[in-house]
């Protein structure tokens, strides 16, 4: 007997762009599982249907969206080993690119196919679901600029024009302070604190240190403080080089740490953008739980 699986659709702007996907998604997948199909609307979110998912005996969930969407689905698999798939359908899509999964359709669908899982850490930022990234300051404020129309018009390049748009527009410097289970960091002029579960090289501002992983049962919290233009120039250099090469960086605008649980006070308060979506503003709480959802992955992705 086929596998119950529960397909959580963000739509698509388009109407016929979302029967087009789903009907290419029902060929792929419904050979193998016997698949409900459910859409998320502004009232109803991937969290509720995932939830409703597990109670009702799902052997699979699969979340068909953005980051936001797939980290409201994950929360409710968090701690359950019921095998999470990913059809990334956003315009950042940073957690299926982290984890090596396609953005084409019919490649994504294949690696829920192949049945191959590998366990992940996630985490709970003021108690909601994080599968990648909690970004305060100027990640926050970038996420504000792209809005969902210049996201259809550009894609991914309007998070690149909002994040340049506020670099040269300068961004206001804030105090902050980090308290983790073994250490406290303050920082005086700081423009971006990022806490990292898991984050793919284009989320520059997490890449402070020796390499992001979500298995690892820890978070990377990377906080930058660059006094002039030219200073954040050269930071964002080594932190996009950070990304590649996995060797932190060794600024002394560029700060790193580690932890388990995390604890974040700004003055004044910042907005605070997590797994992609504005959340509100600091002050935030990250506790790791490790090893806790279940991914399927690519084979080749496994270290
Ligand atoms: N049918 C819908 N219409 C409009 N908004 C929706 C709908 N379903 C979910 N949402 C909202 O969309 C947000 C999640 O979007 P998500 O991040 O998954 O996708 P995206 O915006 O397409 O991707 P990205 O953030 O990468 O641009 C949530 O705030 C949710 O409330």
């Amino acid at each position: 007997m086929s596998r119950l699986a529960y397909l959580i659709l963000k739509p698509a702007s388009e109407q016929r762009e979302t029967e087009q996907e789903l009907m290419e998604i029902r060929a792929m997948l419904e050979p193998e599982f016997n698949l409900s199909v459910y859409f998320t609307t502004p009232e109803v979110s991937a969290g509720q249907l995932a939830h409703q998912a597990v109670e009702s005996g799902a052997e699979v969930v699969i979340a068909a969206g953005g980051d936001g969407t797939v980290s409201a689905a994950a929360e409710a698999l968090i701690g359950t080993e019921i095998p999470f798939g990913v059809i990334p359908r956003g315009t950042a899509n940073a957690f299926a690119t982290y984890l090596g999964i396609s953005k084409d359709l019919k490649a994504a669908c294949q690696i829920i196919l192949a049945s191959h899982t590998r366990l992940v850490d996630t985490a709970l930022c003021n108690g909601k679901p994080m599968v990648l990234l909690a970004g305060i300051g100027f990640e926050a404020k970038t996420v504000k600029q792209a809005d969902s129309e210049a996201k259809n018009r550009f894609g991914a390049l309007a998070y690149i024009l909002a994040g340049a748009k506020q670099f040269w527009q300068g961004m206001k410097p804030f105090e902050t302070r980090v308290e983790t289970e073994s250490q406290t960091a303050a920082i005086q002029q700081a423009t971006a604190v990022t806490v990292a579960n898991s984050a793919p090289p284009a989320s520059v501002l997490a890449h402070g240190t020796t390499g992001v992983y979500a298995d690892d049962g820890l978070l990377d919290i990377t906080i930058i403080s660059p006094q002039s233009r030219l200073e954040g120039a050269i930071a964002l250099y080594h932190l996009i080089k950070s990304g590649f090469n996995n060797n932190a960086v060794d600024l002394d605008n560029v700060h790193h740490l580690r932890a388990r649980h995390i604890k974040i006070t700004t003055t004044p308060p910042q907005p605070v953008v997590l797994d992609g979506n504005l959340m509100g503003t600091t002050p935030i709480e990250i506790e790791c739980i490790p090893s806790s959802l279940n991914v399927f992955i690519p084979r080749n992705e496994e270290n």
